[in-house]
């Protein structure tokens, strides 16, 4: 029996619509029995079918929060979604070092799914620079990796190619999304001595709002419940294949994934 009395802190953008970012973060965390705390970086005005609206916080403020939770209540894994400006990302990586926390994963959160940057452009070489080299594992969907990498990425050898040259900048475990290519849904696991590919049949569903959010949160619960990374990973490709199977229309748009557990499994 794995101790659930353990803290996961989400560092990420809110999404009043309640899919993706923050949102997305704490059900999860919930979901999966760890205790969630969250540190808001902006506040975005987005639904099922864009971005409308974007505020960053101040950098104060960012530092703040993570110095009072941590202060306070050590979180057992870190994950880190939307941070948008280079200045942003630089006092999130000042703040965290003197921390070291533990299990940090960093999803490089660059584009919504309807193609609003939630990266300003600028920010890009702080976050290779500062966040990348500090994470545990970093979890880039194609898109991201391609700008991370500056490769195209067409295929599951290409997948492979540009997770190693992520790893090559000082992540320990790199988690290669494959959501974005066409064919069945296919994420590929990097680390020393490490190479898993985790496989689910592409599922044919329109409400996937939410889905990385989702992944890398699931990630970082498992971690800090003490499970290995292999199986972190495994658990999580579970959690979110379930999750966009419980998705149903809600919304005009593209719906988000829903954290549904079960009780009845219980009985
Ligand atoms: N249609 C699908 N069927 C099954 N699994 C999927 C589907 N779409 C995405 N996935 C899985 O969901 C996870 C998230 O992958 P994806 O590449 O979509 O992330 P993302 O683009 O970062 O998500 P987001 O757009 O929410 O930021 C991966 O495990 C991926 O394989
Ligand atoms: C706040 C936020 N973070 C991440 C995503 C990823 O798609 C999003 N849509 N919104």
């Amino acid at each position: 029996m794995k101790n659930y009395k353990v803290a996961t802190l989400t560092i990420a953008g809110s999404d009043c619509s309640g899919g993706a970012g923050i949102q997305a973060d704490l059900k999860t965390f919930s979901a999966i029995g760890t205790y969630g705390m969250s540190v808001i970086t902006a506040i975005t005005a987005q639904n099922t079918q864009g971005v409308f609206e974007v505020e960053e916080l101040s950098k104060n403020i960012i530092k703040k929060q993570i110095e009072v939770v941590f202060d306070d209540i050590e979180p057992s894994a870190v994950k880190i979604g939307m941070v948008s400006s280079p200045e942003i990302i630089l006092e999130i990586a000042n703040t965290l070092k003197k921390y070291d926390p533990k299990n940090l994963v960093v999803d490089p959160v660059m584009m919504s799914k309807s193609g609003y940057s939630l990266l300003r452009p600028e920010a890009k070489e702080n976050m290779i620079k500062y966040l990348i080299p500090m994470a545990y594992i970093v979890t880039p969907n194609v898109p991201e990796a391609q700008e991370i990498t500056g490769m195209k990425i067409e295929t599951l050898e290409d997948m492979k190619i540009a997770g190693q040259k992520i790893l090559e900048m000082g992540p320990k475990h790199v988690l290669m999304k494959g959501g974005h290519l066409k064919g069945d849904a296919i994420d590929v696991l990097i680390g020393k001595d490490i190479f898993e590919v985790y496989e689910s049949k592409r599922l044919d569903r329109k409400n996937t709002h939410g889905t990385g959010c989702t992944i890398s949160s699931s990630i970082a619960s498992h971690l800090a419940l003490g499970y290995g990374i292999k199986e972190s990973v495994a658990l999580s490709k579970i959690y979110i294949t379930e999750a966009i199977k419980n998705s149903f229309d809600i919304g005009h748009g593209v719906g988000p994934v829903h954290h549904f557990y079960k009780f009845d499994k219980l009985k």
